[in-house]
């Protein structure tokens, strides 16, 4: 599947969810399914979407002592979750214990690090007292990310293109925070369009709103699609 569409599935429920999910082709796009629709219909939800054949991405941003986020990726990683993610600022030995326990286990679920959320800029990380850049902060955590053996981040599409450079190529970059032209900004602030964010060089594309929210779900999607086929091979 060749596809970097993940639409995130920010539903209240899998039933919810489903009017949407049954429109959509497992050919065109993955599926993320996030807290409150995990926290509502739990590992149902990720029965039903394997059923129709799509890949999963389970977005629980673990966060917590090493021992605790290792036993839930492996939890996430026995529902057969095609990624899982945690957040890199959790640090290296809670990244590197989430790793060893798929590897353990040979589970190959991609496991990822968020790195500064998409949500925040400069002032808002400053508050937390992060004294960077969220620019600057990605980049750090991104490396941080790749030593403790993560395969990939997420990040704002702005960063992609830096992490590639600094973290690898094969290192994925997952980059919600994508508006179209066509879509309100909603409360992200580091964004990108579907076409920018692309030739920032990331490697997904996270998607939610601006085709979940849309008055017509299906024509956002392959205005998306018709934005994407534009770009040079
Ligand atoms: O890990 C994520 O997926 C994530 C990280 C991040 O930094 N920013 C971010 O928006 N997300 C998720 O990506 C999705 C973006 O949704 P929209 O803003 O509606 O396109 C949501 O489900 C968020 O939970």
């Amino acid at each position: 599947m060749s596809s970097p569409l993940i639409i995130a599935l920010d539903h209240a429920s899998l039933e919810a969810a489903l009017p949407l999910v049954d429109q959509l082709d497992p050919q065109r796009c993955r599926l993320k399914v996030g807290k409150e629709l995990f926290v509502r219909s739990g590992p149902q939800a990720l029965k039903a979407l394997h059923q129709r054949g799509f890949d999963v991405f389970l977005d629980l941003k673990f966060h917590d002592i090493p021992n605790t986020v290792a036993a839930a990726v492996h939890a996430a990683a026995d529902h057969g979750v095609w990624m899982v993610n945690v957040h890199a600022s959790g640090g290296r030995a809670m990244m590197q214990a989430a790793r060893d326990v798929l590897d353990r286990h040979a589970l190959p679920t991609h496991l990822i690090a968020v790195t500064v959320l998409t949500s925040m800029n400069d002032e808002m990380l400053a508050e937390t007292g992060v004294a960077r850049t969220a620019g600057e902060q990605a980049l750090h955590l991104a490396g941080l990310a790749r030593e403790s053996g993560m395969a990939g981040v997420v990040c704002s599409a702005r960063e992609a293109g830096d992490v590639a450079t600094q973290c690898g190529h094969d290192f994925l970059r997952v980059t919600p925070g994508i508006r179209p032209a066509f879509a309100q900004r909603d409360d992200q602030s580091r964004v990108m369009t579907p076409f920018e964010a692309m030739q920032a060089g990331s490697t997904y594309l996270v998607i939610g709103r601006p085709v979940t929210r849309a008055e017509k779900p299906m024509a956002a999607l392959a205005a998306i699609e018709q934005e994407l086929s534009t770009m040079k091979p």
